[in-house]
């Protein structure tokens, strides 16, 4: 593993590091907060999936989540969005391709190779983690914002036991019957909707539910709110009676200054599951 870059950050570090990735076959690069309690023993870990277009940096660099994990003593990871590369199969379109991962390992050509994404977060990247890092893999939660809202939805509902509380950003939330999910799915996924279900967190919502506290936050102004498809989600969720929390902020869109203004509370309502 290599190191890019570590710079102290509210009292403990932002890293930046790459490595070798056996599940996509290429290099992958990340972003890991280390609270200053890491130094004197492993820290609850919480995971930060970006959105279309991102690379492990924006969250990073925009979300502005280090303040509230240091003083919660929890580090954050923030993975790529996807494998990235010459060789690495791409699209003229943002929102497939490098950039656009989803969060899920595809199966079609040409993107079987090494698109991997789930694969990589949620085995080859906890396992480093914990090998390298003073991070205890026992306590872990999971966020994201649009593609990683969909993709910490997807990933919880369909790994149970493993996260200890669920948060998502203006998440994509019924891929299946959105621009932001048909194509993709289809691309990487094939044609057979049955396969895309566990990819869908609507569906998952029906189907399975969350065995962990849930907190979405959505703009009333975001200006994907089509694709987004949160009431899908908010249907599903009542049907269910899923304990869960989900509020449509009034006057907030999709960018990362609406994140970063709801960071505290994901921070706050996190710490509360990791520190139970
Ligand atoms: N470029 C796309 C939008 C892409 C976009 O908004 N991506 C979001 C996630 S879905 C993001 O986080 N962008 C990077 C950033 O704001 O730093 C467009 O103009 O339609």
């Amino acid at each position: 593993m290599e190191t890019k870059s570590e710079n102290r950050c509210f009292g403990g570090v932002q890293g930046v590091y790459a490595h070798a990735s056996r599940a996509t076959g290429t290099e992958m690069t990340f972003g890991l907060f280390l609270p200053e309690e890491a130094e004197s023993g492993p820290v609850p870990l919480l995971w930060f999936l970006s959105g279309l277009t991102c690379t492990h940096e924006n969250a990073m660099t925009k979300a502005g989540a280090q303040a509230f994990a240091a003083e919660h003593g929890i580090a954050l990871c923030f993975p790529d969005t996807s494998p990235r590369g010459d060789g690495v199969a791409d699209d003229d379109a943002f929102d497939l391709g490098q950039g656009a991962g989803f969060y899920l390992d595809a199966t079609e050509q040409p993107w079987a190779k090494h698109y991997r994404m789930r694969d990589y977060v949620t085995d080859e990247l906890p396992a480093l983690l914990a090998g390298h890092f003073a991070i205890d893999t026992g306590r872990q939660s999971i966020t994201g914002h649009s593609m990683g809202g969909h993709g910490a939805l997807t990933l919880a509902m369909t790994l149970p036991g493993r996260f200890r509380s669920v948060s998502a950003f203006s998440p994509i939330c019924h891929p299946s019957e959105s621009d932001w999910g048909r194509k993709q799915f289809t691309a990487y996924l094939g044609d057979d909707r049955a396969r895309w279900a566990e990819h869908d967190a609507t569906r998952l919502m029906r189907d399975r539910g969350l065995d962990a506290p849930l907190l979405i936050d959505t703009g009333s102004a975001d200006q994907f709110a089509d694709l987004l498809k949160t009431e899908s989600l908010a249907e599903a969720i009542a049907a269910r009676r899923q304990p869960a929390t989900l509020r449509v902020q009034k006057g907030y869109d999709h960018s990362y200054f609406f994140v970063s203004s709801f960071i505290p509370d994901h921070l706050d309502f996190h710490a509360e599951a990791l520190w139970a």
